[in-house]
């Protein structure tokens, strides 16, 4: 059966390239989708059977617009993760490409991406107006409807040969170990056919209101069971100023004993557990020794 995988589209951007990479066609059906609200509540209303977006970036740190939908607006888990290096390319239109870097007026990307180069930019390009886009992919395809403007954006290397643009420069990111993590969320389970790197479980604790001391209870029912926390990060509950719930990442799946008795503690100390997911974890370099890169 071809799966139907909504994405941040349109084509060419980054998440095309991990949903590409976790879900190869034709045996999936990848579908763009312009923001990444619509790419997860289309996996909710089940118009698409999965869904991919980033939700962490090296430099940049968490992209709040997934953790926050996550949370707040659907109930569908979190089935798989991958790490995915982000190189950043500068493209032109050919038609401008012939012009010094001073002459370029605009940079056009994504607002993660702006960030993730801007320390390149403000070198290179201090004069020039960044301007905002849905996606890189959306930067691209307007470099390519505009040839007549004096403009660059920033984006993989395959929006820019889908688009025909020049590439002025390549790996123009602030720092070189660049990476994004991405997730799939799902309905109904995955199994993929490559090696995971690592088993992952991601719980929301929101913490009760009157009880001082609550969440070093809560590290403390992870610690004293060796229970490995990669990335813990608080939230607003959208209730009312400072109250937050905590995202917390376990290297551990959720079905093991430890981990049901972490979570039963929680729970005991009067803590708001809510599962996101238990999935396996993925690196592009490791998959690329079982599947040839595309
Ligand atoms: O605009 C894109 O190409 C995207 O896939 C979005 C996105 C993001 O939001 O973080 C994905 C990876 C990179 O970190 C830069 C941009």
């Amino acid at each position: 059966m071809i799966e139907t995988v909504a994405y941040l589209g349109p084509q060419g951007t980054f998440t095309h390239e991990a949903a590409l990479t976790l879900f190869p066609e034709p045996s999936a059906e990848l579908v763009p989708y312009p923001a990444i609200p619509d790419v997860l509540s289309a996996v909710d209303r089940g118009v698409a059977d999965l869904a991919v977006v980033p939700v962490e970036n090296a430099l940049e740190g968490s992209v709040n617009s997934t953790l926050d939908w996550l949370v707040h607006h659907i109930n569908v888990p979190i089935i798989g993760e991958l790490i995915y290096p982000i190189a950043h390319c500068l493209m032109v239109h050919p038609a401008q490409a012939k012009r010094s870097k001073d002459e370029f007026v605009r940079i056009l990307s994504h607002p993660q991406a702006i960030a993730q180069c801007q320390l390149h930019l403000r070198k290179e390009y201090p004069l020039a107006e960044v301007v905002y886009t849905d996606s890189t992919a959306q930067a691209a395809r307007l470099i390519r409807d505009h040839p007549g403007e004096a403009w660059a954006a920033i984006g993989t290397r395959r929006a820019a040969e889908m688009n025909q643009l020049y590439l002025l420069q390549e790996q123009i990111q602030d720092h070189p170990n660049n990476y994004t993590r991405f997730i799939a969320v799902g309905k109904q389970k995955k199994v993929w056919p490559f090696p995971a790197s690592q088993l992952k479980t991601s719980v929301q604790v929101t913490l009760p209101s009157d009880y001082p001391g609550a969440l070093y209870q809560v590290l403390a029912a992870f610690s004293w069971r060796k229970i490995n926390l990669c990335h813990i990060e608080s939230r607003p509950t959208k209730t009312g100023l400072g109250n937050y719930f905590f995202l917390i990442d376990a290297e551990i799946a959720e079905e093991h004993v430890l981990m049901q008795g972490a979570l039963a503690e929680i729970e005991a100390l009067g803590c708001q557990v809510r599962l996101l997911g238990s999935y396996p974890c993925y690196q592009k370099e490791s998959l690329q020794t079982t599947y040839k890169s595309r």
